[in-house]
């Protein structure tokens, strides 16, 4: 039994995001641990969190017709407390509704004042007698879209513009679903991906094949971090556009690799296995408790031809000499509006500025490394994200710039067989509908 329950936990983890920007699922599994939940409280919790993220505007919209004043009144925990309740009845089957008033009423009381307890329970009550306000009093098109599919309205206008209505809606969807657990298998412990599931079986965790990758397998059942296997080395957690990445990269033992922006060192813990451990991958981040998070994976992976470097890759040209790497990877700094599902509170702290700002960066980054590519090598660019601005306008823009450099054609080869039909002119943009992975583009090019 936990001290605190399952709504006042939820509740402090949504009130440190609203004020500190803190990350949902840094958050949740923190208070995971230190509240020592049960298990079934654990899936109750990240529900409620993470639903609660997802429906925010629309969740505040219908509550804007029963909170007299206006919500801007209400001190944060308390629209809060208000935002999880109604998500949970109106989302969540399985809660009673009473139950659900019965708790937020007993929160206020422990919290605040009798005031406050008898708006919240009047409030909810009320909703409860009157039901799901209309949206069809919302005029502006793109708000009232923005509310339905539960999406910041410049994001919906921004989607509209470039995947048209029915994509925009799938997008919009998919991103209120939580994802399945994905694991890629080292490939210097084994190929043998069946002996994997079966080695998964015996510690109790049931997992099958994936649905996209050649690496990948899907957790079905059991938590996968607990396992001998994991912790030997034989797996790593990854979402699946995510491995198609290093398959893109194409990486060889013996060569010499550059990872620009490789923290916490998914990506570059697959190219090493790649390379069957072989040759030398040098992986920059920003700072060096990142870059100690590659160190960590490399150490459990039993990789040991990383070589990490807490460094600023836009000034990589100080460290490296020209044409001197194989091949490098840029998996660049970017909006992260593709794994939305993963981190729903993204939708909310990122602005419309936020892609202008950091295509700066991925340029300059893009700029700065490819100088140190051999002539035939090949460049990877890639993001979590789902905006052209980020992604087919970045690399048009560095090839204008860089006349050595062409699209290499042989990507769409290197691409799981499904999403060969997603390639065009040397890029792939996967969207989280296409799969129900997260976002991602890859692009390569090649050195002339
Ligand atoms: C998309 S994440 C990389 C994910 C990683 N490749 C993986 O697969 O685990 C982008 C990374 O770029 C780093 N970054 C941002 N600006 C950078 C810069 N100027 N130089 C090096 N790294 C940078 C961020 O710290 C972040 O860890």
């Amino acid at each position: 039994m936990s001290k605190k329950n399952v709504r006042e936990v939820a509740l402090d983890i949504l009130l440190q995001i609203e004020k500190n920007q803190a990350y949902s699922n840094l958050l949740l599994n923190q208070s995971i641990k230190r509240e020592k939940l049960i298990e079934k409280d654990v899936g109750l919790l990240t529900e409620i969190v993470y639903g609660t993220i997802q429906r925010k505007n629309t969740l505040d919209y219908y509550l804007s017709s029963y909170v007299k004043g206006g919500l801007k009144k209400l001190d944060p925990w308390v629209l809060i407390l208000l935002r999880l309740s109604l998500y949970q009845m109106i989302y969540l089957d399985r809660v009673p509704e009473r139950a659900i008033v019965h708790e937020a009423v007993e929160i206020t009381k422990k919290k605040g004042h009798k005031g406050i307890s008898s708006m919240v329970n009047g409030t909810l009550r009320t909703f409860l007698r009157e039901g799901i306000p209309s949206l069809e009093k919302v005029e502006d098109p793109h708000e009232k879209l923005a509310l339905q599919w539960s999406h910041p309205t410049w994001l919906v206008k921004r989607w509209l513009d470039q995947f048209g209505s029915e994509q925009t809606k799938q997008i919009c969807e998919i991103n209120a679903v939580p994802p399945v657990v994905t694991a890629r298998i080292n490939q210097v412990q084994t190929d043998d991906i069946e002996k994997v599931i079966e080695m998964l079986g015996n510690e109790g965790v049931e997992a099958e094949r994936g649905d996209l990758s050649v690496d990948s397998i899907k957790i079905t059942r059991g938590t996968l971090p607990n396992t001998k296997l994991f912790k030997d080395g034989w797996l790593s957690i990854q979402d699946e556009s995510s491995m198609i990445v290093a398959r893109a990269l194409a990486p060889k033992a013996g060569m010499k690799v550059l990872d620009s922006c490789a923290a916490p060192g998914g990506k570059t813990t697959h190219i090493a296995e790649l390379m069957n451990n072989q040759g030398e991958i040098y992986a920059l981040d920003l700072h060096e408790h990142k870059v100690k998070l590659i160190d960590e994976q490399a150490n459990r992976l039993n990789l040991s031809i990383i070589k990490t470097r807490a460094t600023d890759s836009r000034k990589a040209g100080e460290i490296f000499e020209e044409e001197s790497f194989d091949c490098i990877l840029v998996d660049a700094p970017c909006t992260g509006l593709g794994v939305i599902r993963r981190k729903p509170d993204i939708k909310w702290q990122k602005q419309e500025a936020d892609i202008d700002r950091i295509t700066t960066i991925q340029h300059a980054i893009l700029n700065a490394v490819a100088p140190l590519l051999k002539k035939g090598g090949r460049l990877v660019y890639s993001t979590c994200t789902i905006d052209s601005m980020e992604n087919e306008q970045v690399v048009k823009e560095f090839l204008e710039t860089h006349q050595d450099f062409r699209f290499d054609g042989t990507l769409r080869e290197r691409l799981p067989e499904k999403a060969q039909a997603l390639y065009k002119d040397g890029m792939v943009q996967i969207l989280p509908s296409d799969f129900q992975t997260d976002g991602f583009f890859i692009s390569s090019m090649v050195k002339l």
